[in-house]
């Protein structure tokens, strides 16, 4: 297995331009898909959980060009619903951002595909999705475990109507019915059992939807309304934002060892709920500038809160690497849903956190971190979780560095991270 060892940084200053937005790359490249006319998407990112979306659309004809760096897209849109005339199986790693969306996107038309991913996606739940779909009239068979991929969709087109789905385990289910709803036969009126988790992720949805123009009425993430007889269409140029959970890492950095990190591509007009991870950073003491496009963080005393992060899932996890270095407990509450992600993320958090000396406590659906008088060097395991090795270079701000284990994992979202994070080390 590969390692990379990072060794202590003792202060870290520079711009980060942070590469696209995976939840917006993969919205916006379906979008396009099923929209009338051509869409050049610019800034797209240029990772494997991109890759899986792109190979899947060109393995069911639809026709797009890429740069040479892959981050420009021109793509034909079908103005359609996709069909097949033969059978068709998609790999779809472990992209939640590809496998949701695409399950519902394919109901939409016709003919047979199988969609399956790497093992951890055999374990990741779509059953709920399923369930608000067949309400719809769709065919789905799941291959091995009932409400978990492989499975099967036999398209037929789907129906309109009141369709319930719930909202407590993944806000993805709701945005993958979301995006369908234009293009079935009728209206439709979406109601969410639960209390939803990670609204802003829906907000992303609505924003793209609105600029391939279709409106949905959002009653307070409680019931959605989308109207019949609306089509997306192009709007010709979609710029694709950097990603604010990739951001979040350069802006801990900052906080935690600034000199100032200036992150770029992402800022106060960004559609992506994770920017709000900075009010957070700010709360624990970080000195933070926003400007329309920009973020920066400056290094300033930290100290622990005590905070719901429902909202910014992914970003959050930083925050529990930063505790390290922020004096007092730190608690992350209401995120039972990182048990179902890339891995455990609640198990795999305490059990790192505990190699480097702090005192953790994992609850059903909270974590809270307590920073040791000295941090230990580790070994840490990174469960093939992109988030786990980027959260933990963190560590090389503690006088001890740290080793990260299979760092390469970061290729689902950040390839070039580790590169990324050297370079701000001055
Ligand atoms: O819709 C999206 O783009 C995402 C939604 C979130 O998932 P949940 O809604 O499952 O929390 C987030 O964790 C994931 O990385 C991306
Ligand atoms: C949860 C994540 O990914 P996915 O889109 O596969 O759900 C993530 O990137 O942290």
């Amino acid at each position: 297995m590969k390692q990379l060892r990072l060794e202590p940084v003792e202060k870290v200053s520079g711009v980060v331009n942070i590469p696209g937005s995976k939840s917006i790359s993969n919205r916006a490249l379906l979008l396009a898909t099923l929209a009338k006319g051509k869409t050049t998407l610019t800034n797209l990112l240029d990772s494997d959980d991109i890759r899986y979306m792109l190979a899947s659309l060109k393995q069911l004809g639809v026709q797009y060009e890429l740069s040479d760096n892959n981050t420009v897209c021109e793509l034909e849109g079908l103005g359609n619903p996709i069909t097949a005339k033969q059978a068709e199986t998609l790999f779809l790693g472990n992209a939640g951002t590809a496998m949701r969306p695409l399950c519902a996107a394919l109901t939409l038309g016709s003919g047979e595909f199988t969609l399956t991913g790497e093992p951890r996606m055999e374990e990741r739940p779509i059953g709920d999705l399923v369930d608000s779909l067949r309400q719809l009239g769709a065919n789905v068979t799941y291959l091995k475990n009932d409400g978990f991929p492989p499975l099967t969709i036999n398209a037929d087109g789907l129906n309109g109507g009141e369709v319930e789905i719930a909202g407590d385990l993944s806000s993805q289910f709701l945005t993958a019915l979301l995006m369908v709803a234009p293009l079935t036969k009728d209206s439709v009126n979406i109601n969410i059992k639960g209390e939803l988790v990670s609204k802003p992720y829906i907000d992303i949805t609505i924003a793209l939807m609105a600029q391939f123009g279709v409106e949905v009425i959002n009653h307070d993430y409680r019931r959605f309304e989308i109207k019949s007889g609306q089509q997306y269409v192009s709007p010709g140029k979609v710029l694709v934002e950097g990603d604010a959970s990739s951001a979040s890492y350069f802006l801990a950095a900052g906080a935690i060892q600034g000199g100032e990190v200036k992150v770029t591509g992402v800022g106060k007009l960004s559609i992506q709920g994770d920017v709000k991870f900075a009010d957070v950073l700010e709360k624990m003491g970080a000195d933070i500038e926003w400007g329309d496009d920009y973020i920066i963080s400056r290094q300033a005393k930290l100290t622990a809160v005590d905070l719901d992060m429902n909202h910014i899932p992914d970003a959050a996890m930083t925050i529990a690497t930063a505790a390290l270095f922020a004096e007092g407990t730190t608690k992350i509450t209401n995120i039972y849903n990182w048990r179902i992600k890339e891995t455990d993320r609640l198990a795999a958090m305490a059990t790192e956190l505990r190699k480097v000396g702090a005192t953790v406590e994992e609850g059903h659906d909270y974590i809270s971190v307590t920073p040791p008088a000295e941090l230990n060097t580790a070994d840490i395991d990174t469960y093939n979780d992109h988030r786990m090795a980027m959260c933990f270079s963190m560590m090389a701000f503690a006088p001890c560095g740290i080793t990260i284990n299979d760092p390469d994992c970061t290729s689902k979202t950040f390839p070039t991270y580790f590169s990324e994070f050297a370079r701000l080390a001055c």
